[in-house]
């Protein structure tokens, strides 16, 4: 390859000026993201040499190494991993921007602690270095190429960076820093092992430093042929708990997600019977950026006998627990265990299964011992676990005890369990009502009478809410019924005279029924009187066992909504017979129809839906107004 001096992608640029500025207060994390570097290219080798024994060269044990330079001001990190060629070196560390640049950048809140925080989740890990150095020269060459097949990639962190081939004997990377004035602090021996103790002392690889020993002639201390080791240098997971202190635990946790936040909770277990693996598993305390994404890699790295196999190893949980992060070293798996072969293991369905009882479990721990800290949770992960309910029938009723939901009787979200203990005498239901937005579902004319009569109601406002409901129709022998389905039966909560002023105010409408069926016979499936409402002259309810217009919403702006469905989601339109507009329907004969319309307009709306005529609702209202 002929000396080429090419320009960072502009995406790049912007990262690195970004990352320059917004992170300086937060100098010394460059260390932990090169360390990680070096500890991943480490893997890449081990993996790929499973298939490829030669790949190891016959060389020495995986390690990475700190080494500096006075004179120079030079800071090293050096590996013995997979290393890069030339190709590599120009892509990775140059012209692609991985996805998440972009996100990363809009993600930036100018606040440097904050923004600090965010660096690793995105992956820009090797700029840092950028923080510290007006240089970075990198010189490396990929494993299993010949030694002609070096490269030199360098770059002050401006607009460009040069590639060059070099001869290189050693197989891996050095990453060599030339320190900025005033970084000259990761020149110093002790900084330099304080920080590996900080942030890799998990790291499984050795770090290793030339031993320094004072040398009486210069009086000074002097490096000595002798590596000695700076980190623990033995994974986290392979040691027993009680060796394991809570600050060790919590410092695992943020090299492996980056997340600065100390986690919810963490779980450390080593499982013995039909399958042995050791499992770590965390509950971040906050939502990352892509939940949302199912497909997004999930936070369980996979270990073989320690050796580190994949990141996303999405066959070791269901996809509702995507938010778990942590490591699981399984004993029992194949080195060269394949993505294909993962979907069929037995074993890794034992691990699933292990692994989903354990995440389980320390969500019922919080929820009891620390209600607090489990709302926390739920906040940020709630919608995410009642995917559950529907695609884990083994864990359905665990899962359940596990919900909350916001409450018409309530200021916090509440549990199931809780809903029952509070049921009035004779209420043979827990009811629900869903909506777009909680605010939505508190003003709903569907939830005048059960106010009026103290009955609570939760309000479900998420998207996954319907099909949640469609899942979950019962908890402990209770039928949960939506508000907004069928017609209202209170059972022994009406009593007896309510029940025959409605019956007789039905029969009394029965001609504007009749009328209203007819002007409406295209929006509305029936018309019927109703004792749900209080304040409102009218509603809509779908049928018993028919679509709700909230989940028609869902389903349209989805583009999901069948000919057939949008028929099934056509709503009954109920009237409250003790209503000023309805009474006056029954005296009313030109604008019968305009009134009849705006009736049913005005239940959309009330429901949080969009009307198909706005224009046709302002005049029919225009006209109302005026006459
Ligand atoms: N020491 C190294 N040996 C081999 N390849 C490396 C080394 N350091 C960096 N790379 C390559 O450069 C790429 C970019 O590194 P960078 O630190 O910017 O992001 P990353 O490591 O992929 O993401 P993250 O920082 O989130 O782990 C890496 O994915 C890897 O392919």
């Amino acid at each position: 390859m002929e000396k080429q001096t090419l320009p960072f992608q502009a995406e790049v640029q912007q990262l690195l000026h970004l990352v320059t500025h917004a992170l300086y207060s937060n100098k010394e994390i460059f260390l932990r993201e090169l360390i990680s570097n070096a500890s991943d290219a480490c893997d890449k080798l081990r993996f790929e040499a499973l298939a490829d024994a030669t790949l190891m060269e016959g060389g020495a044990p995986l390690a990475i190494r700190l080494a500096v330079d006075r004179e120079a001001r030079t800071l090293t990190v050096s590996d013995n991993g997979i290393g890069m060629s030339a190709e590599e070196a120009v892509s990775h560390l140059g012209t692609i921007a991985k996805s998440g640049t972009r996100e990363f950048m809009s993600a930036l809140s100018g606040d440097q602690q904050k923004d600090a925080q965010l660096i690793g989740q995105f992956g820009v890990g090797f700029y840092s270095g950028f923080i510290v150095a007006d240089r970075i020269t990198v010189e490396s060459r990929r494993a299993g190429l010949g030694a002609a097949e070096g490269v030199r990639w360098s770059s002050d962190g401006s607009g460009a960076f040069e590639v060059d081939s070099i001869e290189r004997a050693a197989r891996g990377t050095d990453v060599i820093l030339h320190l900025r004035e005033d970084a000259a602090e990761y020149l110093d021996r002790w900084r330099l092992g304080s920080l590996v103790t900080k942030y890799s002392d998990h790291i499984a690889l050795p770090i290793e430093m030339r031993k320094e020993v004072w040398d009486q002639d210069a009086g000074a201390m002097r490096q000595s042929d002798e590596w000695e080791t700076l980190n623990a240098a033995s994974a986290l997971w392979t040691r027993s708990k009680n060796e394991i202190s809570e600050e060790q635990y919590h410092a695992f946790y943020e090299a492996l997600t980056h997340d600065s936040q100390p986690p919810l909770a963490y779980s450390h277990n080593r499982v013995e019977g039909r399958s042995e693996y050791t499992q770590l598993l965390y509950l971040p305390a906050s939502a990352p950026h892509d939940l949302w994404n199912r497909d997004r890699a999930t936070g369980v790295k996979l270990y073989v006998r320690r050796v580190f196999i994949m990141d996303d190893a999405q066959a070791l949980l269901p996809a509702y627990l995507r938010f778990v992060r942590g490591v699981v070293d399984s004993n029992d798996l194949p080195l060269n265990v394949s993505r294909e072969l993962l979907q069929e293991s037995r074993d890794v369905r034992l691990i699933r299964e292990g692994c989903t009882k354990r995440v389980l479990s320390m969500l019922e721990d919080l929820a009891q011992n620390a209600p607090e800290k489990y709302l926390g949770f739920w906040r940020e992960f709630g919608a995410v676990l009642k995917e559950g309910v529907g695609e884990d029938f083994g864990n359905r009723e665990r899962l359940a005890k596990l919900l909350r939901f916001e409450s018409t009787t309530q200021t916090e979200p509440t549990a199931l369990a809780d809903v029952l203990a509070r049921m009035k005498e004779g209420q043979e239901a827990i009811y629900v009502l869903t909506a777009e937005s909680l605010a939505a579902a508190r003003s709903s004319p569907q939830l005048e009478l059960f106010r009026k009569k103290g009955i609570e109601v939760l309000l479900l406002s998420d998207r996954v809410d319907e099909w949640l409901l469609s899942h979950l129709t019962e908890f402990e022998g209770k039928p949960i019924k939506s508000v907004a389905k069928g017609a209202v039966d209170l059972g022994a909560l009406q009593d007896e005279a309510e029940k025959a002023a409605a019956e007789a105010a039905g029969s009394e409408l029965q001609p504007v029924l009749e009328r209203l069926r007819g002007v409406l016979k295209d929006r509305a499936k029936d018309v019927r009187v109703t004792a749900r409402l209080v304040e409102s002259p009218a509603c809509l309810v779908a049928e018993e066992g028919e679509i709700s217009g909230h989940l028609a919403r869902l389903l349209k702006q989805a583009g999901q909504l069948r000919p057939e469905d949008a028929e099934r989601a056509r709503p009954v339109l109920e009237i409250n017979p003790e209503h000023a507009l309805v009474k006056r329907l029954a005296s009313e004969e030109a604008r019968f129809e305009d009134l009849a319309q705006l009736l049913f307009d005005q239940a959309v709306l009330a429901e949080g839906g969009q009307l198909e005529d706005p224009a046709a609702f302002v005049r029919r209202l225009n006209l109302l107004l005026v006459g």
